[in-house]
């Protein structure tokens, strides 16, 4: 038997009574790790949507952030952002130029407060390897590990010693894995399974369209949400400004794009233009009214109430 499974915009919320007086009320914080934060969202740690100074913007306005890890020096990032008084989050791969990065570390005698294992398939014996590793030699480091999106996949990170986990194959907006290799899984079936596999956090990674697919995410079972598209457009996004007949666009391209990789050699991403926006300030509002709105929706004051709203398919 084939199973049908749904993407966020497949679905939608079951509203329940209202019980504050205003949106205000509702409360978008979360706790994440040894830090609260703002919102339960964040940008993508890809080299078009966040560089170090979009890391320091976020930090400084208390939203989690992660560097990516592509040509970056972790130590340089890591002493800069802790000299600041700002919390430290880095990306790592599974390869050898990692683990140089992370003796360097060691020797520096920093330890970020936040790592992220970014591979394509976390589910893979390197990934086990690096996650045994990181948690034994930076045992006070929160690691985030991913991507996966199976709950079975899930439970073996979790077993691995990850702190969270982050799921979501293929289903963003510059990805052609699901072209190339014939492999997704939509994001209400990955997240609501891996999510309900573990005891620790589940990040919804990718496929947001709308604002609202967040709450979408977080009644699937999620603690944060990872977005990429959804910020690539702005000031403050690391992407490069193109102008085509007198109108503005940011670069947004994927990690495993032949742009991000500097060569075509086992791509699955492509590079797209999307539209520019200006300053990033007025999404960083707008998300959280939202947020708030669909809080008040849930018949809450917090981000739990969206663990117990119905939600529907709808039909097409
Ligand atoms: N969330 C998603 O759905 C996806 C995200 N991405 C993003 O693209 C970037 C590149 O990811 P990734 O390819 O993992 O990282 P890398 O290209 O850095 O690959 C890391 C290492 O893992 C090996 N490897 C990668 N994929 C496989 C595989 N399918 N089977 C066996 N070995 C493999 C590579 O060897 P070798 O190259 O020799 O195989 C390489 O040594 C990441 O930032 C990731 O987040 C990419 C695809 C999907
Ligand atoms: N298959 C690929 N997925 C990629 C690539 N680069 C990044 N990503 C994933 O996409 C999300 C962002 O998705 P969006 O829908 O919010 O834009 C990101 O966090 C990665 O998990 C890639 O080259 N190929």
């Amino acid at each position: 038997m084939i199973n049908t499974e749904l993407n966020y915009g497949d679905v939608y919320l079951v509203p329940k009574k209202t019980i504050v007086d205003s949106r205000k009320e509702c409360d978008t914080s979360v706790q994440f790790g040894p830090r609260r934060f703002a919102m339960p969202l964040y940008a993508a740690n890809m080299k078009s949507v966040v560089d170090a100074e979009t890391c320091e913007y976020f930090a400084r306005r208390n939203w989690f952030y992660t560097m990516h890890r592509f040509d970056v020096d972790a130590v340089a990032f890591v002493r800069d952002m802790q000299a600041k008084g700002l919390f430290a989050s880095i990306s790592v791969g599974v390869n050898g130029d990692t683990l140089q990065q992370l003796a360097a570390l060691k020797a520096a005698g920093l330890s970020p407060e936040y790592i992220t294992l970014d591979v394509a398939n976390g589910w893979c014996v390197k990934a086990e390897r690096m996650i045994r590793f990181i948690k034994r030699e930076f045992p006070d480091s929160f690691l985030i590990g991913g991507n996966i999106a199976t709950a079975e996949a899930a439970r073996e990170l979790q077993e691995w010693g990850c702190d969270a986990i982050k799921a979501g194959i293929a289903g963003g907006r510059v990805c052609i894995t699901k072209n190339k290799t014939g492999f997704h899984r939509p994001m209400v079936a990955t997240v609501r399974d891996c999510a309900a596999a573990v005891s620790v956090p589940l990040i919804a990674d990718g496929g947001i369209v709308e604002h609202g697919d967040v709450a979408k995410a977080l009644a699937c079972g999620a603690s944060m949400v990872m977005a990429g598209s959804l910020f690539a457009g702005y000031d403050e996004s690391a992407g490069e400004i193109v102008e085509i007949d007198g109108k503005h666009y940011k670069e947004y391209f994927g990690s495993a794009s032949q742009f991000n990789k500097g060569e075509y050699k086992n791509v699955e991403g492509k590079k797209i233009l999307v539209e520019y926006k200006g300053s990033i300030a007025r999404l960083l509002h707008e998300l959280q009214e939202d947020l708030q709105s669909s809080v008040s929706y849930a018949g809450g004051r917090e981000l739990s109430a969206l663990r117990t709203v119905q939600m529907i398919a709808v039909a097409h």
